[in-house]
């Protein structure tokens, strides 16, 4: 089994256990959403099911519009019931780093506002702690003029490196869907307290937001090389 082929089977589990009648449906971000959609349209289409997507991204959006499900936003929608997003690792406690993709602050909006925040992923993504598989660090999403200053900040306080991500088909940074820039800081060690972290990162005044998501996940399914999937709950 491919690692497409994991993602899709963690994809196809969630969508087929949260997605209900009348619900009211987070879209998170990134490669493995993508087969969320597939899924959720498939069962919107078969079992005449109504409901409404709220997208944490300009992809999301477009995948809403592709497969022509129903669009809603936080304006007329602010309490969503259930988020299906990935992440690019998942720790043992449930922590999350995300922003691989550099969507995380929307999705941490739509994430705060859904009742469970449910991730799928493939095998690769299932940690003990943070950094066990992922190696780019943690992303930061600041305003473009603070970065420096927010670069040598994070060094400071807590060792490692932080490199301005650097778009690959457009001389110079990444924009985000916010028009910001991402900072990803490669940390030193692992034996971080995340959620003190992501707190002090947060007070550095000019970051909107950090892609450490620390309890706000319930539920995480992780598509395995054989193709059963396994599962992780929030304790
Ligand atoms: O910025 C991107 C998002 O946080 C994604 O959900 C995360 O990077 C995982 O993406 P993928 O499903 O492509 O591994």
């Amino acid at each position: 089994m491919t690692l497409e082929q994991a993602k899709q089977v963690a994809a196809y589990r969630a969508v087929d256990e949260f997605v209900t009648n009348n619900c009211i449906f987070g879209v998170g971000s990134g490669s493995t959403v993508v087969y969320a959609v597939q899924r959720l349209a498939e069962r919107v289409d078969v079992e005449n099911l109504k409901v409404t997507c709220v997208p944490t991204s300009f992809q999301a959006k477009q995948l809403i519009h592709k497969y022509n499900l129903t669009l809603g936003e936080l304006d007329t929608h602010p309490n969503i019931d259930v988020t299906i997003d990935g992440a690019d690792e998942v720790d043992s406690k449930m922590n999350l780093i995300k922003g691989g993709g550099g969507c995380l602050l929307q999705e941490k909006i739509i994430a705060s506002c859904s009742k469970k925040l449910i991730v799928i992923a493939d095998y690769t993504k299932d940690s003990v702690t943070l950094g066990d598989h992922y190696k780019k660090g943690i992303p930061v999403e600041v305003i473009p003029m603070a970065y420096v200053p927010i670069k040598n900040k994070i060094t400071t306080l807590f060792g490692g490196d932080v490199k301005l991500r650097n778009a690959i088909a457009k001389a110079g940074p990444v924009v985000t869907d916010n028009g910001n820039f991402i900072l990803d800081w490669l940390f030193p060690n692992n034996s971080f307290d995340w959620e003190e972290v992501n707190t002090i990162i947060k007070l550095i005044p000019g970051v909107v937001e950090t892609g450490l998501f620390i309890n706000m996940c319930h539920k995480a399914y992780f598509g395995q090389p054989e193709g059963t999937v396994s599962e992780r709950c929030a304790l």
